[in-house]
């Protein structure tokens, strides 16, 4: 049970039972739903005979329970809220800050506060702890902001529906009736006597409104370091002019950054970066264009070239057949032309002696002389075929030549291209890390399981926005990015990329999935065969990626533990029932002994991370035979040199599957699932004081409270950058967990863990 559950059901102690004692039990269960509770009985006895009166009391609490239960149906309205407490056995469970620092978790039965120490087990909570520490309010510590947010009927009711009615004076238009339209383009409209039409009005006269100014004036009281008026206002009409809602908009955008300029800084560099970003995309868009007609046009040349080259290859063959002819014929002719010559000459001798030789010789005579004509004939056509295949493989020469040409100018117009978009995506780069420092180095995504039985209680209002109605009060909550239950795990990874990137630059980076047991964490986190989640996809893009890294020579090493019970558990040890421990120097974290395993391909990834699944305790709940009752955590360490500079880097990527969050009554434990409950809800208790922490700034943050939030130390502390994913189930019948756990994300949205630096090394593991 995390810190947003205790506080749901604190609240909702008060609203079914009307019993307002903090963490009273509420005997509203059946006996048929708690079956077995002479194990917490025997145990509780065993432990200090003591005991003995406080185990009746449970069993005494269980025997009453259905009248009790049947007294508050009937107090009470129907509706979804009560149907799930008297579902339930509300064993509230609440955490106490000892002033040693210790943090327990109590839980209270008929008025006899209990508590789980680590070595003596369930015991009373002793009397002189009340004037040594302190509850803590979960409900005011991590709820508040989204409550805040939230709280739809904040309005000052002069503001109301009828004031969306005003008149403006347009030059050229005379008094127009103006009207605030909340259909689906949330704008301020005029109606248009000439166009006979409802148009939008502009900004700037907009301004004149009372309504507006109001609404402007307080958002820039709220924030003062927004002072662009035209921002607050197209804002307030994304927000349907609803002040509240732009104030949290731009908290939840700026977060700290924001009321670090309140006091007088008049440029809000976070609006101008984005904007500078958004420019640097445009023109890396452009460049992207660019390169790629570039890089089209060089391919079209060097299929061209490619093709002359072949026309010249044979065009050459040709010319040089013909000559080869050519000079056949020239020796032919000369050697007939010397006949002629020969024969010329005898011929006087001829003609004398032309009686006296025979008709045969006299007309082999005339036959050679024809065809010597007729071979002086072809050997000039010859010639000049031959001449002006020569001329066109002149003009061929010379057409590639040009070609070859363009082809080196376009080749360093792209080389140019290339180097303009390689310092553009370096500069969007660099921005979108300031961002991310002026923002917060934790992202909060919230990501709903598919599900046919999603219930009308859900509704999602836009990328970054869900409400949910409960019991007739409908509560918003804003994240980074809300991932529909229709959403691929694709996409969904799509969303971590840019920080898990980021681990190969040198940061630590850290993923976890929180939600109540079913929600859709394993699924989110590991995936499936064909489906697979964030653990895979990451090594397989930090792979990817640092193959890309000619220079630099990366060696990946995976780990693999559980925390069980406050107890941590080796994944990939032969030695399955070896605890480690944690030992830190400063911010250094170590676990000594702790297997690590070199990882060079994605299959290697696969195979290791199914020997760890299988030595990982699953134990098994009415809820969901698989459910985890321990938080699964998979390290990945990355460790860089530079082979030419000889740099060397490293940084973790640490992905946590945690345990369920949900109330320990909804899985019927008893016993040792009771004790197994008590440990996460020690955890993820400790887990929402260490981000209440960051949040307020204090000078202590209590890493140390629980072994999960001492383990992420490096990874939720100023060098880092983190991920949260809120699972929420869609069922109706989950709606208590399901606000509970956005709740607990809506609070971690807004910190920021400070300005984050690569690393040299944080986590140590295995020494
Ligand atoms: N987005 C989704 N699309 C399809 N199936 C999903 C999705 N999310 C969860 N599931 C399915 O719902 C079931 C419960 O999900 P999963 O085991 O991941 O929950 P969990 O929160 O990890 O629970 P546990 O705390 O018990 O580990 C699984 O069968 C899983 O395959």
């Amino acid at each position: 049970m995390g810190t947003g559950a205790s506080k749901t059901h604190s609240t909702k102690m008060e609203n079914v039972g009307g019993n307002k004692g903090r963490g009273t039990v509420i005997p509203n269960c059946s006996a048929s739903t708690l079956p077995d509770n002479t194990a917490i009985r025997q145990q509780m006895v065993q432990a200090n005979p003591e005991h003995e009166e406080i185990s009746e009391d449970i069993e005494q609490m269980v025997q009453i329970a259905p009248r009790h239960q049947k007294s508050e149906q009937r107090n009470l309205q129907a509706g979804m809220q009560i149907t799930l407490e008297t579902e339930d056995v509300s064993v509230t469970f609440e955490s106490f800050q000892h002033q040693s620092g210790a943090l327990y978790t109590c839980f209270t039965q008929n008025g006899k506060r209990m508590y789980f120490d680590d070595e003596k087990g369930i015991v009373p909570f002793p009397q002189e702890f009340y004037s040594q520490g302190k509850f803590l309010d979960t409900h005011d510590e991590l709820g508040m902001i989204s409550d805040d947010i939230g709280q739809d009927t904040n309005y000052d009711p002069s503001y109301l529906e009828n004031d969306r009615t005003n008149s403006i004076s347009i030059p050229g238009k005379g008094t127009v009736m103006t009207y605030i339209f909340e259909e689906r383009i949330n704008v301020c409209k005029y109606y248009d006597n000439d166009s006979d039409a409802w148009l939008i009005l502009p900004l700037l006269w907009e301004m004149n409104l009372d309504f507006i100014l109001h609404r402007v004036q307080q958002v820039k009281e709220a924030l003062p370091a927004i002072t662009d008026f035209k921002e607050i206002l197209a804002a307030l009409r994304l927000c349907n002019y609803d002040p509240d809602e732009v104030i949290s908009v731009f908290f939840a955008m700026f977060g700290d950054s924001l009321q670090s300029n309140i006091n007088g800084q008049q440029n809000f560099e976070p609006i101008a970066l984005q904007r500078e970003i958004s420019k640097k995309d445009k023109e890396i868009e452009v460049l992207k264009k660019k390169l790629q007609e570039g890089e089209s046009e060089l391919e079209t040349l060097r299929l061209k070239c490619k093709y002359f080259e072949e026309e010249k290859r044979h065009l050459v063959q040709q010319a040089e057949s013909l000559y080869e002819k050519v000079a056949e014929l020239q020796s032919d002719q000369e050697k007939y032309l010397h006949e002629i010559s020969e024969i010329k000459c005898k011929n006087i001798q001829i003609t004398d002696k032309l009686d006296s030789y025979t008709p045969l010789n006299k007309d082999l005579l005339m036959k050679m002389l024809r065809e010597t004509h007729e071979l002086s004939i072809s050997n000039d056509k010859l010639r000049v075929l031959a001449t002006s295949g020569l001329s066109e493989i002149g003009l061929s020469m010379e057409h590639l030549r040009s070609m070859v040409m363009n082809v080196h100018k376009t080749t360093k117009e792209i080389q140019e291209i290339r180097s303009l978009y390689q310092r553009e995506a370096m500069e969007r780069k660099l921005l979108y890390n300031q961002l991310q420092e002026l923002r917060g180095n934790i992202r909060v995504f919230c990501r709903c399981r598919l599900d046919d039985r999603k219930g009308e209680h859900l509704e999602f209002l836009s990328e970054e926005e869900l409400a949910v109605n409960c019991n007739g009060i409908k509560k918003r909550f804003r994240y980074d990015q809300v991932f529909l239950p229709q959403c691929t795990q694709e996409d969904v990874f799509e969303g971590t990329l840019p920080i898990i990137k980021s681990c190969v630059d040198g940061y630590n980076v850290c993923i976890l999935a929180y939600g109540q047991t079913g929600s859709g964490k394993t699924y989110t986190m590991m995936g499936t065969e064909q489906k697979p989640g964030v653990n895979i996809r990451s090594i397989r893009e930090l792979l990817r990626t640092c193959r890309e890294k000619e220079r630099i020579k990366y060696v990946i090493r995976i780990s693999m533990l559980e925390i069980y019970n406050e107890g941590l558990w080796d994944l990939l040890s032969e030695h399955r029932n070896k605890q480690l421990e944690i030992r830190s120097q400063g911010k250094v974290v170590t676990l000594p002994g702790l297997t690590e395993m070199e990882v060079l391909t994605e299959n290697d990834i696969k195979r290791i991370i199914s020997f760890g699944e299988k030595n990982r305790t699953v134990a098994s709940t009415k809820m969901n035979t698989e459910s985890s009752r321990s938080h699964l955590i998979v390290i990945f360490t990355l460790n860089g040199i530079d082979t030419i500079s000889g740099v060397a880097s490293s940084s973790t990527l640490t992905l946590c599957d945690l345990a369920g969050s949900e109330r320990i009554a909804k899985t019927e434990a008893t016993g040792q699932r009771l004790v197994e409950a008590a440990a996460i809800n020690k955890s993820l208790t400790a887990l929402g004081q260490v981000f209440t922490a960051l949040k307020t700034n204090a000078l202590h943050v209590p890493y140390r409270n629980s072994k999960l939030t001492h383990l992420l130390q490096p990874s939720l502390s100023g060098q880092a950058k983190a991920c949260v994913f809120v699972n929420i189930s869609p069922d109706v019948k989950d709606i208590g967990e399901t606000v509970s756990s956005l709740q607990f994300g809506s609070s971690i949205q807004q910190i920021a863990l400070g300005k984050p630096t690569p690393q040299s090394s944080t986590i140590k593991l295995g020494h």
